[in-house]
This record gives C-alpha cells, sequence and structure tokens, in this order.
C-alpha cells in the first residue's frame, strides 16, 4: 500500500491532477446503471456494472481496448438496440426512470443525449445546417429568426461564432479538424440535450485543437451529464471529476478521479493508469 501512495504522488505530479472546484459539491444524480450485464451473441462484453453519473460532472471512461467502455456509453442511450443479437440484464436509469420499460419510445429517449464521435463527422452540408437541422426536424424551432438564434446560441457556447460568423453557408467540412470537432459538439448540443456522450472526441485531433476541446468540455459541464471516454490519462486527469476503471467487461474502480489517479486501491488500474500496460 505504501507503494501505491508513493508512486500515486508521483501521478499527481505527472499528470497534473487538480483539486477540480465545486467538485466537493454533490451534484444531482442523472444516470443509474445498475447491474448491467451485456452480450454480442455469446460473446459477453459487459458483466454486472453498477456505476452512478451525476449532472454537472464529467465522468471519464478508462480502460485497455476492448473491455467495454463503447459498450456501455451505447447502452446508455440505446444505441445497441440496432444490433441483431445483442442482449442487456440489468436497468438503466435515467432520472429514475427504466430506459428500457415497454412505453419508451426510443427515438425520444436519444433526443435527451448528445454524441460526439471519435473522428469529427459533420453532414457534408452548411455550418448553418449541421446545427439547424436536428432542431427543424424535431420541431424545436420553426420560424427563420429562431433557427438563427438557436444556430448562434449552439455555435457561441461551443466557442466556434468568432471564428465561423462569416461563413456559415460554408461547408463544414470545410473547417479545419479541431474547428469541424467544435462544430459536431454545437449539432450535439443544438436538440437541447441532457447528458453528453462523448467517444474519444479528442483522439483525431491536435494538441492545440484538443485543449480548445477541452476547455470546451469544462465550460459545457455547468449545463449537463458528460461521459467521456478516453485514452489518454493525462486527459482524463484534467477533465473529469469522477473515472470509471473497466478491463475484461468489469468495473474494477470508480470513483473521484483524483483518488482513481493518486491513490488506485487495485494494482490492475494503478498498472494501467501509470501506463504499464494499454
Ligand atoms: N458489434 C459487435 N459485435 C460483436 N462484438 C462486439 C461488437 N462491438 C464490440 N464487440 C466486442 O465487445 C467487447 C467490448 O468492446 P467495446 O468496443 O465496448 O470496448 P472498448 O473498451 O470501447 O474498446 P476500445 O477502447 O478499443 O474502443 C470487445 O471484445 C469487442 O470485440
Amino acid at each position: 500500500m505504501q507503494t501505491v501512495v508513493a508512486q500515486g504522488r508521483l501521478i499527481d505530479q505527472q499528470l497534473h491532477v487538480g483539486s477540480h472546484p465545486g467538485h466537493d459539491v454533490t451534484h444531482r444524480l442523472k444516470i443509474r446503471v445498475d447491474n448491467v450485464s451485456f452480450w454480442y451473441g455469446e460473446k459477453q462484453a459487459l458483466d454486472g456494472i453498477t456505476l452512478d453519473l451525476y449532472d454537472q460532472e464529467v465522468t471519464a471512461f478508462i480502460g485497455p481496448s476492448g473491455c467495454g467502455k463503447s459498450t456501455l456509453l451505447r447502452c446508455l442511450n440505446r444505441m445497441n438496440d440496432e444490433i441483431r443479437e445483442a442482449r442487456m440484464t440489468g436497468q438503466i436509469l435515467l432520472d429514475g426512470e427504466n430506459i428500457n420499460a415497454p412505453d419508451v419510445d426510443p427515438p425520444f429517449l436519444r433526443r435527451r443525449f448528445g454524441w460526439v464521435a471519435q473522428k469529427p463527422n459533420p453532414f457534408p452540408r452548411s455550418v448553418y445546417y449541421n446545427i439547424a437541422y436536428g432542431a427543424l426536424l424535431h420541431g424545436l424551432v420553426r420560424r427563420r429568426d429562431e433557427t438563427d438564434a438557436l444556430v448562434r446560441r449552439c455555435l457561441e457556447r461551443a466557442g466556434l461564432w468568432d471564428e465561423v460568423k462569416d461563413r456559415l453557408d460554408k461547408p463544414g467540412t470545410d473547417l479545419s479538424g479541431g474547428q469541424q470537432q467544435r462544430l459536431c459538439v454545437a449539432r450535439a448540443i443544438s436538440t437541447d440535450p441532457e447528458v453528453l456522450l462523448m467517444d474519444e472526441p479528442g483522439s483525431a485531433l491536435d494538441p492545440v485543437s484538443t485543449a480548445h476541446l477541452e476547455e470546451l468540455i469544462e465550460e459545457l459541464r455547468e449545463h449537463y451529464c458528460i461521459v467521456i471516454i478516453t485514452h489518454n490519462m493525462q486527459e482524463a486527469a484534467r477533465i473529469s471529476q469522477r473515472a470509471a476503471f473497466f478491463h475484461l467487461g468489469k468495473l474494477v474502480e470508480q470513483g473521484d478521479t483524483k483518488d482513481i489517479f493518486v491513490r488506485p486501491r487495485t494494482q490492475l488500474c494503478h498498472d494501467y493508469v501509470t501506463g504499464r500496460y494499454g
């Protein structure tokens, strides 16, 4: 134990795990994952996961490749529904309600979630259309002035307005990679979601764009429950208040990010966060 704590101090310095202002405050429980197991046909990908996710917090899912992080992320908004022969047991409660209850309409449920993928994937249409499309489709805005205001609000919140306000009619795909990813964040929040799910959103970006994205995530935290998958331990330490470490489909450790990085309870988690395997 001594060694772990001693090495934990080292980790603390290396990863710049800071105290997160406001993390002593107890935030509202948004999602409860209760004993969730998941199979792709015969292959079990998740084994008895129990985990709470909170409003106004970033929770990082960490762990080696294939440990089930993306599977769990996709269970949260029922994206795995589309996969044939997939099966889930256990419960996921969003604001206390079972998301898999028979009366839940999956498209309506998915609107409560914004999704940001690994690679920036704007529609090959204008910057304006990228933001307006979902909100128009769902009837959240109708008139032109409402749509203009929504586009501006989302781009401002994604920290992109000043950079694109004079080229709203230009293709979103003409922006730089970092700008495209912020456009995708703006698009993700355009339908007024409550939870943001991000699957390695910085992995295809250069360090400056990644830093921009991390600042953005920190700002967005005030308004959303955010779950992010990352393989970058420095990033996890910088942006998340909670972390969940997975291994071979099991949740091995979860808790305050600082504790996970500085005082990991298991050797497995210690070895992972210190980069002994990946
Ligand atoms: N559509 C699928 N069909 C069958 N097996 C799958 C499918 N998607 C994932 N798996 C398997 O389920 C397990 C968990 O995969 P998952 O993608 O959730 O892991 P991960 O931790 O997100 O990995 P990575 O960090 O590489 O993205 C892996 O063994 C994977 O091969």
